[in-house]
């Protein structure tokens, strides 16, 4: 638990932070080959000099955990302070590359190179290169500390100026596979974001009904029963309509099915374009309470609303319907619907408040059509 405290709740931070921590890690793990250098004589210090080079790695690794975890960090273009880090690794692996004798530096040169590999999963082509460029300067500071004053013609600069070769192939090829890799993440990256937009779409498709573009049952169904828990949980009122088209079968009979489709198609744009003026958006947005329940079918759903303001609402949108042209193929046609009213009573499932918005529905179509009944309290 302390440990977790330590690594900082919000996610990219504790990323950051785990990433520091191996390298504090790599940096105490250098006390192994370290004492063996001291021990068997290939280093030119004690191990009071390696205790001090490890403790300065580490003092340095601390500060870098601290301005990251304060959010200190945050304020500088790259957060993760990547290349300051490498900067203080390229320095310290080259102190300890100083003070190595003989075939030892050859096998520290390793540290030098490895210190490299932290930019190789975050850093472009460009930049490795450059920082490649860096990396030899800075043994090339090393090679002209050690040799200024003395003779280049021996076998001890030429092993140097080897190293320095290898060197600079090892960090050019490595910036040439980081910059490639670099490549990959940006794909990626661009994949994933195509793949989260196209399920969104999916998404966004599979609650729209194909024919009108409108919010289609399974949406319906779904909101109805958030709707339910809401209601549920605050104890507040909600109302369902079940609005169905008047003599529909007669408009498919006489103009054939494309008007019929047309009609449809124009019902819902007309409620959508009406809602501000019906009111209806002051209790929810249209796109997300009215829908296309099946045929000529649709459903209201009408959140904070009791049966009188539903029934409020639903004469103004029954009015607006009537008094509505639709334009078709075959002209300007007129329509009305008839509308089943039930508001939601405490503890029903949703197929029961749907059966007495239905049956009022029923009620209003028998009792001669274009008009809204609302089912018993
Ligand atoms: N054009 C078209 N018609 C549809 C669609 N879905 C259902 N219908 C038609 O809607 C009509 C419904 O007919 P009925 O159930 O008899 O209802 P109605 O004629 O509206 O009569 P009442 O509801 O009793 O007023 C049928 O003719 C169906 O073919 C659709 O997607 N497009």
């Amino acid at each position: 638990m302390a440990f977790d405290r330590l690594l900082s709740r919000d996610h990219t931070t504790r990323l950051r932070l785990t990433r520091q921590l191996m390298g504090v890690a790599s940096y105490a793990m250098f006390l192994l080959p370290g004492s063996l250098a001291v021990r068997w004589g290939w280093a030119r210090f004690d191990y009071v000099g390696l205790v001090a080079l490890v403790a300065t790695a580490l003092a340095f690794n601390v500060a870098f955990f601290l301005a990251i975890r304060t959010g200190f960090s945050r304020r500088f273009r790259d957060p993760t302070l990547l290349l300051p880090q490498i900067l203080v690794a390229f320095a310290l692996s080259l102190v300890t590359l100083h003070y190595m004798r003989g075939e030892a530096r050859s096998v520290m040169l390793m540290l030098y190179v490895a210190s490299f590999f932290f930019g190789l999963f975050t850093l472009g082509t460009w930049q490795l290169l450059q920082l490649a460029g860096v990396a030899v300067a800075g043994y090339v500071g090393l090679m002209a500390f050690e040799f200024h004053g003395r003779p280049l013609d021996t076998p001890e600069f030429q092993l140097e100026l080897l190293r320095l070769a290898v060197l600079a192939m090892i960090t050019s090829w490595l910036s040439l596979v980081g910059g490639y890799l670099a490549g990959l993440r940006t794909k990626l990256g661009e994949r994933r974001s195509a793949l989260q937009e196209a399920l969104a779409r999916v998404q966004e498709l599979s609650e729209r009904d194909e024919l009108t573009g409108a919010r289609n049952r399974r949406y319906l169904m779904q909101a109805l029963e958030k709707e339910r828990a809401r209601a549920e949980r605050f104890a507040q009122p909600f109302c369902v309509a079940i609005i169905d088209l008047d003599h529909f079968k007669r408009i498919n009979d006489r103009h054939g099915h494309a008007v019929g489709d047309e009609i449809l198609r124009g019902l819902c744009d007309h409620v959508r374009r009406q809602a501000r003026d019906l009111d209806l958006l002051a209790r929810q947005d249209i796109d997300t309470a009215f829908g296309r329940y099946g045929g000529e079918e649709f459903l209201l759903v009408m959140p904070h609303t009791t049966l009188d303001g539903g029934l409020a609402c639903l004469a103004r949108m029954h009015a607006a319907t009537g008094a509505q042209r639709f334009s078709t193929q075959a002209g300007e046609l007129s329509l009305t619907f008839s509308a089943g009213l039930a508001q939601y009573r405490a503890g029903e499932p949703v197929s029961t408040l749907l059966a007495r918005a239905d049956a009022a529905l029923y009620r209003a179509k028998s009792l001669g059509r274009n008009r809204v009944e609302t089912a018993g309290p």
